[in-house]
């Protein structure tokens, strides 16, 4: 886990107070202090013309919507001094963290499985610093945004979202990003698991699969995991709270 800018502590303006936020099944009731926003996976590869996923033969034409969406959501967050953590997905440039034939990622991985296939482009898909892996450029993390690296699809596996999000009194997490049926699900299901209190933003999510998979994937998180809200839901319940920087 990094903070942003690498050196330095940068406050937050924080509040205490609850804000309802319209949701479904119910509407939820969410301290700011103890709430994240957590985008996953805004990079290049999930979310850019020439990325991994679209290189995969992915269709990613929403994607576009999507980044703006989530950059609405990031900004009414910050505002409001609520907390913003990146997940950011991928290994290393060896991809020894991608596991070998011993790993179902090995033979599951569609970025994996097209560089095998298109040997012109190994080492170009989702590796540590390449474009590919970049967050893209219209959701760059601001100073004090968090950015956990992470492996496979749950952003809770092998990484140090947990701690990071305890040590810091996060209860309640709001998810953004792509792909709503394979990371943002992975790590939202975990979450429940994990006793967070897990909201999904449906239209600052994107799925990868034709578009009954994005109605399947709210089906799943407002009937079993969580909830489902909206940006401009979302947007309206924290610019109800007022920070105040004394706290
Ligand atoms: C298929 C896939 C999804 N990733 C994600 N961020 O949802 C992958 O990483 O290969």
């Amino acid at each position: 886990m990094s903070a942003l800018p690498a050196a330095g502590h940068v406050p937050r303006p924080q509040t205490r107070e609850s804000v309802t936020l319209p949701a479904r099944p119910e509407p939820l009731s969410l301290k700011l202090h103890e709430t994240a926003v957590v985008v996953v996976d805004m990079q290049n590869a999930y979310a850019t013309p020439g990325g991994y996923v679209d290189l995969a033969g992915f269709d990613i034409s929403g994607a576009a919507g999507t980044i703006g969406a989530i950059g609405r959501a990031l900004s009414a967050a910050r505002d409001a001094g609520v907390l913003v953590v990146y997940l950011q997905n991928g290994w290393d440039k060896d991809y020894l963290d991608a596991g070998g034939p011993g790993s179902p990622n090995w033979h599951k991985s569609n970025a994996l499985k097209t560089m095998r296939r298109r040997p012109e482009l190994a080492g170009t898909l989702l590796a540590k610093g390449t474009w590919d892996y970049a967050i893209v450029d219209a959701l760059q993390p601001r100073p004090g945004d968090l950015l956990v690296p992470k492996t496979r699809y749950s952003g809770f596996f092998n990484s140090t979202l947990d701690s990071t999000l305890r040590a810091r009194g996060i209860r309640n997490l709001v998810f953004v990003g792509i792909a709503t049926n394979v990371c943002v699900e992975s790590t939202l299901r975990d979450a429940f698991h994990l006793e967070y209190f897990a909201v999904m933003l449906e239209d600052a999510t994107h799925q990868l699969g034709p578009a009954f998979i994005q109605e399947a994937a709210a089906y799943n998180v407002e009937t079993f995991f969580g909830w489902v809200s909206t940006v401009a839901d979302f947007c309206g319940a924290v610019s109800q709270a007022a920070p105040s920087p004394s706290i």
